[in-house]
Parts: C-alpha cells; structure tokens; sequence
C-alpha cells in the first residue's frame, strides 16, 4: 500500500517515511488505551521518560489446544514504529483527553516524539513460536516505548491467533488440497476481514474471495458464484447470446444452448440405461441455464454450484452438460462447488459420476473435475471427511477460520523486562505470569534429526550457544525440569528490524509470499509429535542455568515476606 502522507505538528507533510505506513490507516498513535497517555505524563512530570526501558511482547498459551503458534503481525508494528509522529489534532485530542491540570511542556514533548531512539528486534514473521519466548523485544525511552503497548498487541494478537488457525486448518487438509479463505461477510469487520484475509494466506491457505485483500497484498483472487445466480435464472429463453468461439478462436458455435442440451440428452441416454432407480431423469432446466450463462461469460473457467436443487439429480448432469459441451469448443471446465449435504458422500458420488463420464465419452482428464467444498467446514469436519474418505480437492472456509470461532483471543501481552539496565520481574499468585527479567537473548536449537528441540532464553552478555556444544537447559520455574542439549543448529531467533540509534544493520522486511513460505517450512520442519491435533506433545521453553538462578534470586528479591498470625 502507498505510504499514505502524515501531516506534521508545523502543517507540513512529514518527509517520506523509510517505510509504508500500516495497512490500516486506523493505526496511529492514538490507537492505544488512555492509561498509555496519562503514564506518559506521569513518566514526564517525574522527567523519567527518558529512563531506557526493555519491554518483551510474548504470549503465555498456545492457542486452539495445540502446542504451537504462527507469529504473524510484525510487518504492520515496524511499519507503525516506521511512522510514529502524532499530529497537531491528535495532539489537541490528547490535550482536551487528559485533565487540564497537564502542563504545556509535556504537548511540546509530544509534538518532537517519534521512535527514533527506539530499537525493536523480532523473531521473522511467519515463523513457528512458543509461550514465554519474546516474539518481540522493544527498547527506547520508557514513555514512548509504553504508548507502543497497545497497538503492537493489537496488530500482533490477532494476526498471528488467525495465522495459527489457518495453519492448523491447512495441517488437517492435506498439503495438496486448495484451500481458499471466504470470510469476509461473515469477519468481525472491515479490519478483521481483511487482517483474516492477509494471515490466512501466510498461514498456508492459497487465495482468498475478498478482493480488497487481492489488491492490497497481491493475494490470489478465487471465487464461484452464489445460489442466487442459479436461481435468478428461470429458463435457458432467457440467454439471447447464444455464440461462443472456440478457446483458439479457430471456429464459432452459433448455439452454445443447443449444444449443452444436446450433450444433457447424451448422458441422460446413458446414465438412464445404466440406473436402476431411475435417478437420472429431468434436470433442473433454470439450473442448466444459468450453468450456460456463467459457462457464455468465463469459457475458460466454468465453475457451478451444484447444490441449489438437487446435486446428484441436477446439478452433476447439469455441470457435465456444460462441461462437454465446452470441451468440444476446446475449454477445460474449473468444477464444482458442492456447499451442502454430506460432503463426503456428494464428493465422491461427483467424482463416480465424472469418472463414468471419462470412460463414456472418452474425455481424458474429466474423472478428475475439481471439486470444491464449502459449508460450515472447520477442523472437526476436514478431519471428520478424512476419517469417512472423500473426494473434494478445494475447500472454501469462511466463519470458523476468519472469527478464529474456537478460540476468541490469544492473550499477548507485554512486559518491562528491564530500565535502565535493571532487570524487573512481575510476579504472580499463578506461576506461570510470573515474567522472566532481563533483557534476553533467544535461540532455538535442533537435534540430531533436524527438529528443532527446545528453545532457550539466556542473558544479553551470555556466550552464545555452539554447535556440538553440550549446553544445559533448565524449565524457568519448576527447578526439577532440566536437560543438558547438544545443538547440531542453533538459530539466533530475535532480529534487529528497526534499530533506532544503535547503528546496527536493519533486517528488511520480507515480501508476504516469502513471510508465507517462512511459515510453511517452519510447519514442515517441526516434529510431528508436537503438531497432532490431540494431546499434542508440548515444546520445550527453557532459560539457561545462569538466568534461573537470576529469575529466582530477583523473585526472593521483590517477592516480600508474609508473617502468619
Ligand atoms: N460427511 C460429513 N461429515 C461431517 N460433517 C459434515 C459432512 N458433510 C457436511 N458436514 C458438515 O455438516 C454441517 C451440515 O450443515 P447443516 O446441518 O446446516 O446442513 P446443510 O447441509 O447446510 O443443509 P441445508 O441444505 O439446509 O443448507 C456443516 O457444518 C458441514 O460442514
Ligand atoms: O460457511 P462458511 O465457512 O462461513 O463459508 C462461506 C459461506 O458463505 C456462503 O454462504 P452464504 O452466505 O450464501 O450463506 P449460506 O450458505 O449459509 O446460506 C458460501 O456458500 C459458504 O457456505
Ligand atoms: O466464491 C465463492 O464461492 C464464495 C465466496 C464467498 C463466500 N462464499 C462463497
Ligand atoms: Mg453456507
């Protein structure tokens, strides 16, 4: 999307940004909860707010019961952190939004913000995650850095609960099936259709209805067409174009219409013969021609829905009909869409039907007419339609994928980890939101048959992990959960995205098709064990024997001593 033009405090145009502005022109520094703002004076009034924080955005549970995570979102927050400025509106809203008490000074500090002191390091989009480990590390002056809080959770939660969905979905399916995302009329929204559409498509599915997303992330467009476009017909008198040329253009059938109806009268003969039930008698004749207009208007990629009277009665013969027929003029039709019914059964009861039409007639290729299914399909019915066997190539997945249905948020959250290079914990009743100080590194290190084995989080100044390097890992907060690793890998997972004045080299972002070919081969790498759909095996999270012995020493430190009465 083109960077669209921020206007600056003095009314100027701010000079072209490094980066893009968000998709979403929503996102702006406004885009966070008051409580950023009043700290942010707070932190000014006490002139703290230049005090250098850490703050690491990390999530505590995998979501939808599995033992996995697809980190999605990243693109979006660099390119907020990118833009950064608030203008002189959002300034005066901010003004009118705080109590009047506020001194001006603290508007002229928020007139000159922006994120270049700020450092943002993540872990590449796309990329398989795990609880605890920070997908996200920011540092910066703790004011600005805590009006990010809000909206980088937000660009980050849903984005990579939705890429998660989908990619689960995607585990179900089957690599080779298409997989094809059709929530926008059913998303939470403008912003969470589009966001849907944009995630799923990193999380493995192929193409995506919503046209918006087409042309704002180069997404492929799929689609087929509605019941009502079937039922709207009434009769094959309406079609007045009759004529369609050939796909080499070599010749020109005056009667389309006719030749459909004389292929209809073909198979009916057949298929008649062969039935002992007398299935195959009259089709739907508003069915066939609306099957005959879609077919006049895209020659080259007829698709029918097949569902709207009757699948194996109507709308199979209907489809073969216009199929063969096009196939005389040298088209090769795209298939069906069965969204109703038991799918397993339709399925392969179509693809019985297109099998005999091969053999019959001897069209090569036609026992193999794709057959997409939609209808309420989520995790349980793709693996429930595995179990029975079925025949469907492509899925169509709206309302379950696109609302994340089975699970509402993934509960992100961000944490001071250190200021002003003092370590700080927030401890809790339930262990496991007791955070993990420091500023930290990660690593991930795989074993011998090139899984990835543990990831482990280790002070900043630590020695980094070797290859072939036995090195000892140790659960954060259960002391007896240790084991000692030797690494035939070792990625170093948090790259330096935005550098603020650290001078270091910045990690471009990657296009959306390398964030989703990232994310299928990470999926791919990982050991089956952890990515079954039942009682998966949890990935192991751990900290290095110097940073346990920190968390707990700073855990006795800040913890206090209770007295019992
Ligand atoms: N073979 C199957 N095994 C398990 N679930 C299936 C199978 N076939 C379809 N389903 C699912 O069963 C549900 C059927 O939906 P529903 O009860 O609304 O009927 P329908 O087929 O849509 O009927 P209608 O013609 O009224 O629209 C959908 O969620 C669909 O995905
Ligand atoms: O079922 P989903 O996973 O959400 O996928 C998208 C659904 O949207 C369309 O239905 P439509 O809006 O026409 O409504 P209906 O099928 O429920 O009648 C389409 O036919 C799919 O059934
Ligand atoms: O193109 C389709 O078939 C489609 C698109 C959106 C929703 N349901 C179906
Ligand atoms: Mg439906």
């Amino acid at each position: 999307m083109d960077a669209k033009a921020r206007i600056l405090p003095n009314g100027e145009a701010a000079p072209a940004a490094v980066l893009d502005s968000p998709t979403n022109p929503m996102v702006t520094p406004l885009l966070t909860d008051l409580y950023q703002y009043t700290m942010a004076y707070a932190y000014w009034k006490a002139a703290k707010h230049n005090d250098r924080a850490v703050f690491d955005l990390y999530f505590r549970r995998n979501p939808f019961g599995g033992e996995y995570t697809i980190f999605a979102g990243l693109e979006e927050c660099i390119k907020f952190i990118a833009n950064f400025k608030l203008n002189e509106g959002e300034i005066s809203f901010v003004r009118q939004s705080l109590s009047g008490s506020c001194e001006d000074g603290f508007f002229d500090y928020l007139r000159e913000l922006d994120c270049s002191e700020v450092e943002a390091y993540a872990i590449p989009e796309g990329s398989v995650v795990f609880p605890k480990v920070p997908l996200m590390r920011i540092e910066g002056p703790v004011a600005v850095v805590q009006l990010l809080e809000t909206p980088l959770l937000n660009l980050v939660n849903f984005a990579s609960l939705v890429a998660t969905n989908a990619a689960r979905h995607r585990f179900v399916a089957g690599k080779s099936k298409m997989l094809l995302e059709f929530g926008l009329r059913r998303a939470q929204g403008p912003d969470g259709a589009i966001t849907a559409s944009k995630y799923c498509y990193i999380g493995g599915f192929d193409a995506t209805s919503n046209v918006a997303a087409g042309r704002l992330f180069g997404i492929p467009l799929r689609g087929t067409h509605s019941h009502a476009f079937v039922s709207s017909f009434m009769s094959p008198d309406e079609i007045i174009e009759k004529s369609l040329k050939s796909s080499d253009g070599s010749t020109n059938c005056e009667d389309f219409v006719s030749l459909v109806h004389t292929w209809l009268n073909k198979i009916q003969a057949v298929q008649w013969s062969k039935s002992s039930n007398g299935m195959f008698g009259q089709t739907n004749h508003s069915e066939l021609a609306a099957f005959t207009s879609y077919a006049l208007a895209f020659p080259g990629s007829f698709l029918a829905l097949v569902d709207t009277y009757d699948v194996m009665r109507s709308g199979i013969p209907n489809f073969c009909a216009v199929a063969l027929a096009l196939n005389d003029l040298g088209y090769k039709a795209g298939g069906i869409r069965l969204d109703s019914g038991d799918l397993a059964y339709l399925s392969s009861e179509a693809r019985k039907f297109f099998q005999s039409i091969e053999k019959e007639f001897r069209i090569p290729g036609f026992g193999k007419t794709n057959i997409t299914a939609s209808n309420d399909l989520n995790e349980e019915t793709l693996d429930a339609l595995n179990k029975q066997g079925h025949e469907v190539d492509a899925y169509g997945i709206g309302t379950y994928l696109v609302t994340c249905y089975s699970q509402a948020a993934l509960g992100c959250v961000f944490k001071l980890v250190e200021i002003n290079s003092q370590p700080r914990i927030k401890l809790s009743e339930d262990v496991t939101k007791v955070s993990i100080p420091c500023k930290k590194r990660c690593y991930r290190l795989y074993g011998k048959e090139g899984y990835p084995l543990v990831d482990i989080l280790t002070g900043e100044n630590e020695p980094i992990p070797k290859v072939g390097e036995r090195i000892l890992c140790r659960h954060p907060f259960n002391e007896s959960k240790r084991a000692f690793v030797v690494p035939q890998k070792v990625d170093d997972l948090l790259k330096c995205y935005w550098p603020g004045t650290s001078g270091k080299p910045r990690v471009e972002l990657p296009s959306l098709k390398e964030t989703r070919e990232r994310c299928i081969k990470q999926l791919e790498q990982m050991r089956p064990d952890h990515m079954r759909r039942l009682n998966p095996t949890p990935y192991k999270v751990s900290v290095s024997g110097k940073l346990y012995d920190f968390i707990h020493f700073l855990w006795l430190n800040e913890a206090p001593v209770g007295e019992l009465q």
